[in-house]
C-alpha cells in the first residue's frame, strides 16, 4: 500500500470505532466545547490501533497537545499510526515490529515533549522518567496506568518509596477491569486465536492459567466455543471459583500433558517451562493474553528445538524432534498481536476512564503516590454506557435508602 492509502486505511478504522464508542463521544463532546486539557501535553505509550486512535483524538479535542508510540512491538497497526500523525497537535512515533533499541527510543520522543500528563499500558513512560528522565518529574501533574500489572508495579514502587509523581490506576476502575479484562480479554483473545490459526476449539482441552480477570473471560469464552476447559492458579479461592465455575483445575505440570490450547493470562513469569513444553501433545497451541513475553518461556522452548519454521502466518512451529509445539505471536499479547484488540464498545469504557481521569489530573493537585479513579467517574462512565445501549434501570425510593443505610427504618 502506499502511504496516501495507508492512510485512508487507518482513517477508516477511526471512523468505525469512533463510530461505536458512544460514552468516548459523549466526553469529547464536553472536551470540544470545554478544553479542558487547553495548554496541557499529554505523553502515551499504549498500543498504537484505531480505539487508541479515538482516545488520542479526544485528548487533542480538549486542548491537550499528544504525542504517543506503542506498549508492545507487535501491536501497532501501522495505517493507523500514520493516520494519526496527520492530525494537529498529534505526534505518533509507533512503528510495528520495532526491535527494542527504536520501542524505547521512542519512548523518550515522546518524553521529550515534556508531558505535564502520561498515559502508560505497563507503565514504561513512567519507569523511564523514573531512571533516565528525572529531570522531568518536577514538571508532571500525574499520570494514569492502563492495565494490572502496571498498577502492581506503580504499587511496588510507592511502597518502596521510589514513585515520584501521583497516578491514576484506571484498570482499577469497576468499568474497566470487569468488563475491559473480562469480556475483552475473553472476546479478542479467541479472535486472536481463531483467525490465525483457523482450528475448531470445540472438543478441544484448553488450558487457561491464572483466574483473574482475563482469565474467566478466557475461559468462558472457551467453554461457550464447546472446549474441555482447565484451569491452574496460584490462588486457592481463584482456585476455588474456576472449579465452581465448572472447570477443572490442577497443575500445570498435569495440565500440560492434557492441553490442545494453552492461553496465559497470570501477569507472572515463566507460566509455561521446559519441564511443561517437553510434556505437552503433538502440535499444541500456545498463547499468551497476560503480559508482555514472559508467560511462555520462549527462550526455553527455543533452546530446546531442533528447528523453528513460520507454518502460518503468526505461528511458528517448534519442532523438538519427538513433538512440535507451535506458538501464536512470539508470545506476545495474542488479542492485539494477531488480531484488532479488544472490540470497541469495550474500550470505550476502558478509554472514557482515561480521558476523564486525564481531566481529572488536569484539574486538581494530586499527591505522589497510586490514586483511585474516582467513584463519581466511574460511576458516570457506567450511567452513560447504559444509557448508550438504551437501559434503564430502577432508583432506590427514599424509604429504601433509609432501611438499607440506617438502623431505624427497618426489622
Ligand atoms: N490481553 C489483554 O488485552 C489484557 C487485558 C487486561 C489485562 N491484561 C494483562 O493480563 C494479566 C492478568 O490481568 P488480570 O486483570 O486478569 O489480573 P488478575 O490479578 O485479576 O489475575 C491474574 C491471576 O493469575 C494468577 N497467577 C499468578 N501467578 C500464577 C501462576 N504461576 N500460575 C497460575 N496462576 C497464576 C493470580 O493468582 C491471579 O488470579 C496482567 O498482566 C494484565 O496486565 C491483558
Ligand atoms: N504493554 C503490555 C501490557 C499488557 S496490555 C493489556 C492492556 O491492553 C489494553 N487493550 C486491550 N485491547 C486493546 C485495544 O484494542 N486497544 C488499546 N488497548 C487495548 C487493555 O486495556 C489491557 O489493560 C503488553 O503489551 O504486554
Amino acid at each position: 500500500m502506499t502511504e496516501k492509502e495507508l492512510i485512508e486505511s487507518g482513517n477508516m478504522k477511526m471512523d468505525w470505532a469512533r463510530n461505536h464508542m458512544p460514552v468516548l463521544s459523549i466526553v469529547r463532546k464536553k472536551f470540544e466545547e470545554e478544553k479542558p486539557l487547553k495548554g496541557m501535553k499529554v505523553g502515551m505509550a499504549l498500543h498504537v490501533e484505531a480505539k487508541t486512535a479515538v482516545l488520542v483524538e479526544t485528548l487533542a479535542a480538549g486542548g491537550a497537545e499528544v504525542a504517543i508510540t506503542g506498549c508492545n512491538p507487535l501491536s501497532t497497526q501501522d495505517d493507523v499510526s500514520l493516520a494519526l500523525g496527520t492530525r494537529k497537535n498529534i505526534s505518533c512515533f509507533a512503528r510495528y515490529g520495532v526491535e527494542s533499541q527504536e520501542y524505547y527510543e521512542a519512548i523518550d520522543r515522546v518524553l521529550d515533549i515534556k508531558p505535564d500528563i502520561t498515559i502508560d499500558d505497563g507503565a514504561d513512560l513512567i519507569f523511564k522518567l523514573h531512571k533516565e528522565r528525572t529531570d522531568l518529574l518536577p514538571n508532571i501533574l500525574g499520570g494514569c496506568e492502563e492495565t494490572t500489572t502496571g498498577v502492581h508495579r506503580l504499587h511496588a514502587m510507592e511502597k518502596e518509596g521510589a514513585l515520584k509523581m501521583a497516578v491514576i490506576a484506571v484498570n482499577d476502575a469497576m468499568t474497566k477491569y470487569l468488563f475491559d479484562n473480562r469480556y475483552g480479554t475473553g472476546q479478542s483473545a479467541w479472535d486472536g486465536i481463531n483467525r490465525t490459526t483457523n482450528l475448531l476449539v470445540a472438543g478441544k482441552n484448553v488450558v487457561v492459567a491464572g483466574y483473574g480477570w482475563c482469565g474467566r473471560g478466557v475461559a468462558m469464552r472457551a467453554s461457550g466455543l464447546g472446549a474441555n476447559v482447565i484451569v491452574t492458579e496460584v490462588d486457592p479461592v481463584r482456585a476455588l471459583e474456576a472449579r465452581m465455575d465448572g472447570y477443572r483445575v490442577m497443575k500445570m505440570a498435569d495440565a500440560a500433558k492434557l492441553g490442545e490450547i494453552f492461553v496465559t493470562t497470570t501477569g507472572n513469569r515463566d507460566i509455561l517451562t521446559a519441564k511443561n513444553f517437553k510434556s505437552m501433545p503433538d502440535g499444541a497451541i500456545l498463547a499468551n493474553s497476560g503480559h508482555f513475553n514472559v508467560e511462555i518461556d520462549m527462550e526455553a522452548l527455543e533452546s530446546l528445538a531442533k528447528s523453528v519454521r513460520t507454518v502460518r502466518h503468526n505461528i511458528k512451529e517448534y519442532d523438538l524432534g519427538d513433538r512440535r509445539i507451535n506458538v501464536i505471536a512470539e508470545g506476545r499479547l495474542v488479542n492485539l498481536a494477531a488480531g484488532d484488540g479488544h472490540p470497541a464498545e469495550v474500550m470505550d469504557m476502558s478509554f472514557a476512564n482515561q480521558a476523564l481521569c486525564v481531566r481529572y489530573i488536569a484539574e486538581n493537585k494530586l499527591p505522589n503516590g497510586v490514586h483511585k479513579v474516582p467513584l463519581e467517574l466511574d460511576t458516570f462512565v457506567a450511567r452513560m454506557k447504559l444509557q448508550s445501549m438504551g437501559i434503564t434501570i430502577d432508583e432506590l425510593t427514599p424509604t429504601q435508602k433509609c432501611y438499607m443505610s440506617g438502623w431505624e427504618c427497618g426489622t
